[in-house]
């Protein structure tokens, strides 16, 4: 038995819900760049979950469904504002969503209706969570979920506490697309090996949470973001570049698993970063990454992933670098829980092999005989 490190090129499970092939990636057969250009974020959820895209009376009542579920119970917003206020918002996403369970009366009913509404309860509810969240942070009450509002909407919403324009909601709902589903990536392979148990959804939303938070995964956003306020300018984006690369130290939000030649996600975001840029009449954010860009492609070979432009287009939406990952989350559960669903249907235990390369043929010492 050989281990192969990070099980680069195994094939772990068959999946009908995203594919990348040649590097281009599709959802439910959708090529991305169609469903960017094209598609709402409720949408996509549907084509996740439900294998095909939703007629107009499907989609409203999806959106009633989630609007319906968007409020999260007292309890959870009781133990939010006990979180010591430096926790990252990820750890505090986390804890959240597991305790959701506890006040979730199906948590343990494991039919599909019940899984599948609580899918959407899901959905609906972490957007809920992490604008509380943001909002206790900085002193203030939760704002409540209005009805009626899209997913983009109403987060932006609950965060500022007041309505979105449309910008601003258009461009969160087109990056809410972009994140929704890849096929095995951490996070999600993560979820399916805890649901593989047989554990409910929430254990495999929380397990999924806790793998996408890392930085060599979600939480790259936040390190890009980092890394540009660490540069600070146009004029130091190349010493501080070679500085890192002469020292074979990561640029984070480039290179990809899976991707080798470009991630098709990452041009959306670009251009979002440019359009977003102009529009508030400042570029340099913009400016600064294209260079980074360019730097890391020529010297390294290694191009954006979808972490590397998003970290300027939230920026420039007005959040908090301590949101990105969490906003990552509020769309890739959507495709979390498509495939707990794909999981629950056709279900063996996931359970590998470990290639063991420690000690053998030790013999017992007794304790007070040990060196
Ligand atoms: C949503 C997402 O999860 S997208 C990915 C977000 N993560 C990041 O942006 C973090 C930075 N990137 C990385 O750490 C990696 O490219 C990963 C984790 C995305 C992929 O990892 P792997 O497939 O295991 O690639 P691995 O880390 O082995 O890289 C292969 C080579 O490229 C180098 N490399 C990979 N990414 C980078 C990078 N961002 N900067 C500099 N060098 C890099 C590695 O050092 C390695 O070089 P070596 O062969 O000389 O040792
Ligand atoms: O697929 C991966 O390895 C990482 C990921 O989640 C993504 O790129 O969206």
């Amino acid at each position: 038995m050989t281990a192969t490190k990070g099980l680069e090129g195994i094939v772990a499970a068959a999946s009908s819900i995203s594919s990348i092939v040649d590097g281009v990636l599709t959802y439910r057969g959708y090529n991305i760049d169609d469903l960017a250009t094209h598609a709402s974020f409720e949408e996509v959820a549907y084509l996740l979950w439900f294998g095909k895209l939703p007629n107009e009376a499907e989609l409203k009542q999806l959106r009633k469904d989630l609007s319906d579920e968007a409020s999260i119970p007292a309890q959870v917003i009781e133990q939010m504002k006990l979180y010591p206020k430096d926790t990252s918002t990820m750890a505090a996403l986390r804890s959240a969503v597991s305790a959701l369970a506890l006040y979730d009366g199906e948590a343990d009913d494991m039919s599909r209706e019940a899984n599948q509404r609580k899918a959407i309860r899901l959905q609906a509810k972490l957007p809920t969570i992490i604008a509380a969240l943001a909002r206790i942070r900085e002193g203030k009450e939760p704002v409540a979920p209005q009805a009626g509002l899209t997913i983009a909407e109403n987060f932006l919403y609950m965060l500022k506490g007041e309505h979105a324009d449309e910008v601003s909601a258009k461009a969160l709902d087109q990056a809410l697309v972009l994140h929704a589903d890849h096929e095995l990536n951490a996070s999600t392979f993560a979820a399916r090996v805890t649901v593989a148990t047989l554990s409910d959804i929430y254990s495999g939303v929380t397990s999924a949470i806790g793998a996408l938070k890392g930085p060599l995964h979600g939480g790259a956003n936040e390190a890009v973001m980092k890394m540009l306020n660490e540069i600070g300018s146009i004029e130091n984006v190349e010493p501080y570049i070679q500085g890192k690369l002469d020292n074979r130290e990561k640029i984070m939000g480039f290179g990809h698993r899976v991707y080798k030649n470009g991630d098709p996600r990452a041009k959306h975001l670009q251009k979002m970063s440019r359009e977003l840029g102009e529009m508030k009449g400042d570029t340099t954010l913009y400016e600064m990454s294209v260079k980074i860009d360019e730097l890391v492609t020529n010297q390294k070979g290694l191009r954006p992933n979808v972490d590397f432009y998003s970290a300027s287009v939230y920026t420039q939406l007005g959040f908090n670098h301590e949101l990105f990952t969490p906003i990552f989350a509020v769309s890739r559960v959507s495709g979390w829980t498509a495939h707990i669903l794909e999981q629950y249907e056709n279900n063996r235990i996931i359970r590998p092999r470990a290639e063991y390369v420690g000690e053998t043929d030790q013999k017992y010492v007794p304790v007070e005989q040990r060196a």
